[in-house]
């Protein structure tokens, strides 16, 4: 079988407009995500500039040749830009855009040389960017979203590719006459571009999507306002910390607080100010938290805490830490004024997981209540209640 690098290319393009396509769609949806733009222009400039290689037909062979690499090249640069930002939420280095600029201003002199000093000295250029953007998902591998694998595999590959041409041009210029002729190198070349194309534009499609769908999962299931979790999520890890505790033997605690006189502090500084505290504490509180720890807002200035694994010791422990970060959060009111803030706490117990969570979560608020009666700044430790006779 002849491999035909002008049947390859109109393969190619026929990729990048579906790639197109998509691209569009999934912006729609997913109103306007930076790095997806980014990545959309770097799709319309390889459109454009392997359109300009094909158009060779009609326009002189340098100026084809110049203009498409140079097309191709860009694109190349969006594409990394979009992954510098989806990955570190940044633009590019500095040092980044100037080599890609360089790479680019490089390209017009070429015009003045042969086709295989021209090949030569394009495949040399063109891998910079891509080499960026394979070591910048490698760099993020782990954190980052699997479906972005296939994309840095993508770069990877055609940055290989063009490297391995350009070494082959080096070494047999007078195959290079003609890239377009059936059969060799350029062939494979167009054939892995097409591939990478195939793993990167919709893996990175993907990419976005999956990390749209996290950050809505995350929206629904955390307050916007303290980033804690909702109260509704915040039961079910509840229950599943009660049945572990029923296997293992041990006991969770629940604790139950409320920010002591919040309508006041609302009332005598405003509802801004009474936000940054709500969020400071929420942010205090998370900081000296286990990771098996559950943190919540269950509504307005009351927060719930599952401690699995804490007895009555441990979980009283856990609220003095929290009094005294609290009052060492450093808050000052407009005026310059010190603020010290203050919360109550009612703590509820369900050795070996005997207790329900809505028992629980009943103890906790009736122990509050004492601590709020008793003047507020304190915790209290919930009574086990009576054994239900039936
Ligand atoms: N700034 C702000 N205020 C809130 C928010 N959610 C609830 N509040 C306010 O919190 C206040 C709670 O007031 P109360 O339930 O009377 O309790 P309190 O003033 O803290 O008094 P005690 O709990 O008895 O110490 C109300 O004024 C609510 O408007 C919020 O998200 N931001």
């Amino acid at each position: 079988m002849t491999l035909h690098p002008p049947t390859i290319l109109v393969l190619l393009l026929l990729g990048y407009v579906m790639l197109g396509l998509q691209l569009a769609m999934v912006r729609r949806r997913l109103n306007e995500v930076e790095a997806l733009r980014r990545w959309s222009w770097g799709n319309s400039l390889l459109l454009a500039g392997h359109l300009m290689l094909l158009a060779r037909i009609v326009v002189p062979l340098p100026v084809s040749v110049i203009a498409g690499n140079t097309l191709i090249l860009l694109g190349e640069c969006a594409y990394v830009a979009a992954l510098q930002q989806f990955i570190d939420d940044r633009p590019l280095p500095r040092w980044v855009r100037r080599t890609c600029g360089f790479c680019v201003a490089a390209m017009v002199p070429l015009a003045l040389f042969d086709t295989p000093t021209r090949v030569f000295v394009a495949s040399v250029l063109t891998p910079l960017p891509a080499i960026w953007g394979a070591w910048l998902v490698w760099r993020a591998r782990h954190r980052v979203e699997r479906s972005l694998w296939p994309v840095g595999a993508g770069l990877a590959l055609i940055a290989l590719a063009l490297l391995a041409r350009g070494g082959h041009a080096a070494l047999n210029p007078s195959y290079y006459t003609d890239p377009m002729l059936p059969g060799g190198m350029q062939a494979a070349l167009l054939l892995t571009s097409f591939v990478a194309l195939l793993g990167s534009g919709f893996g990175f499609v993907l990419a976005c999507t999956e990390r749209a769908t996290r950050s809505l999962e995350h929206l629904a299931s955390h307050d916007h306002l303290t980033g804690a979790l909702n109260r509704q999520p915040a039961e079910l890890l509840l229950t599943n910390a009660l049945q572990r505790a029923r296997r293992d033997r041990s006991t969770v605690a629940y604790v139950l607080i409320d920010l002591d006189r919040f309508k006041s502090i609302n009332d005598r500084h405003g509802h801004v100010f009474g936000d940054e505290v709500l969020r400071r504490f929420a942010q205090t509180v998370d900081a000296r938290l286990r990771a098996t720890d559950v943190f919540s807002r269950c509504g307005g200035e009351e927060f719930g805490l599952v401690l699995p694994d804490s007895d009555a010791a441990g979980a009283l422990g856990v609220v003095e830490e929290l009094r005294q970060a609290c009052a060492a959060m450093g808050l000052m009111t407009d005026d310059g004024c010190p603020f010290v803030l203050t919360f109550s706490a009612g703590v509820a117990l369900s050795p070996s997981g005997r207790v329900g969570a809505e028992a629980l979560y009943r103890n906790a608020d009736r122990a509050l209540y004492e601590a709020k009666h008793a003047g507020r700044d304190r915790v209290v430790l919930a009574q086990p209640e009576a054994p239900q006779t039936t």
